[in-house]
């Protein structure tokens, strides 16, 4: 039986049915790299199912007989996808099914900073609700408000769709590329980082990561935002320059943040960012349900069996292998 390595999010399910073809060995916590049964295990796998481990050319000089990595997230900034590409590793993700999971948990995000409801319902459980509230205690209202979304990739579109018919807001949004479907469907508006940033009532963030979108937003952008503005962070923490969120949350430059994601995960408890009340925080969840958890894996699990078998998976990220292929 060829060897696969699971680790951490991969449901129960999925890695008994994988078992049935596969001698799978299961990893169930991500400091592997300096451990024995986890190096073994990479000199012996065939495939890799999992979330978030990095692979890079060290890993990858330690698993000689690798032919396929699956990400059970649609990310795929932990993937070394030049080095795979050269070493003829196939990789793939799992983008679609966790789109509306996503898109929900932003959309919790935006009530749960605009409605101040973790402050509030910590305020209920102390015992300090002993008359009509004041406007201290107010929030602000999300309908007929602006949303700014950055990304408008396929959990972009979910939460304009949310936004657009849940909550009548005007939706703008930036992008590498022009969708005009989007703006068709939600009224959207494309505009230049710059109008989204000054104009949103809430600016969503929700890039890859890449080169290209690192800090994406820091202090400069901060400051273009309204003194009003809720910023979201639903992609990845490196995506933003933390210390300047921390410094415009402190100096009330934007008035409040929601984020799923840390630069460093998980967050170091001494992140100053944990000091703030203006801040609501997320443990990275934002994919993970009970629901989604098995669908993302099942497709992963396609993935690897595909690619495991010489067929081309849905979701392989490193296309060009199987170009190569067909050419000769
Ligand atoms: N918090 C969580 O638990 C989760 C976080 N994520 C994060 O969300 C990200 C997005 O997911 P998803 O919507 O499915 O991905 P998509 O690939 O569908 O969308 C990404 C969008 O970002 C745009 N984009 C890429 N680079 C840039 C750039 N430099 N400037 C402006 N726009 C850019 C893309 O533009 P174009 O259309 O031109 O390609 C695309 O529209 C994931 O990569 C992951 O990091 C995802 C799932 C769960
Ligand atoms: O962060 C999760 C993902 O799917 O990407």
């Amino acid at each position: 039986m060829e060897k696969v390595i699971a680790y951490t999010r991969v449901s129960e399910q999925v890695r008994k049915s994988l078992a049935q073809q596969y001698d799978v060995i299961y990893f169930e916590n991500d400091e592997y790299i300096d451990d024995p049964s986890f190096v073994q295990a990479l000199q012996e796998a065939s495939g890799i199912i999992g979330l978030e481990l990095k692979v890079t050319k060290e890993l990858l000089d330690l698993a000689p007989n690798l032919r396929i990595v699956s990400n059970v997230s649609v990310g795929y900034d932990n993937l070394d996808i030049n080095e795979l590409t050269k070493r003829k590793i196939i990789a793939t993700n799992t983008p679609g099914v966790l789109t509306d999971t996503v898109a929900d948990a932003v959309m919790g995000m935006i009530l749960a900073t605009a409605r101040r409801i973790p402050e509030l319902d910590n305020f209920v459980k102390n015992g300090e609700w002993k008359q009509y509230l004041q406007l201290e205690h107010f929030g602000t209202d999300v309908h007929h408000k602006t949303v700014g979304i950055i990304g408008m990739g396929g959990i972009g579109e979910a939460i304009a769709k949310r936004c657009h018919a849940g909550f009548d807001m005007d939706v703008l949004y930036f992008n590498r590329s022009r969708k005009v479907e989007v703006e068709q469907k939600y009224h959207a508006t494309f505009c230049n980082l710059h109008e989204v940033l000054e104009r949103s009532d809430f600016v969503v963030l929700m890039v890859p990561l890449s080169p290209q979108t690192e800090k994406m937003i820091g202090e400069k952008e901060f400051n273009q935002m309204k003194k009003t503005a809720i910023f979201i962070n639903g992609s990845r923490g490196k995506n933003i320059d933390e210390h300047a969120l921390y410094n415009a949350l402190k100096n009330r430059t934007i008035q409040a943040a929601g984020i799923d994601v840390f630069d460093v995960e998980p967050v170091e408890p001494t992140n100053p960012l944990l000091t703030l009340d203006n801040i609501v925080t997320l443990p990275h969840i934002g994919a993970a349900t009970k629901e989604n958890e098995l669908a993302m894996s099942t497709l992963a699990a396609e993935n690897l069996i595909a690619g495991l078998t010489g067929e081309q998976p849905t979701n392989v990220i490193n296309s060009e292998l199987f170009q190569i292929m067909q050419r000769n």
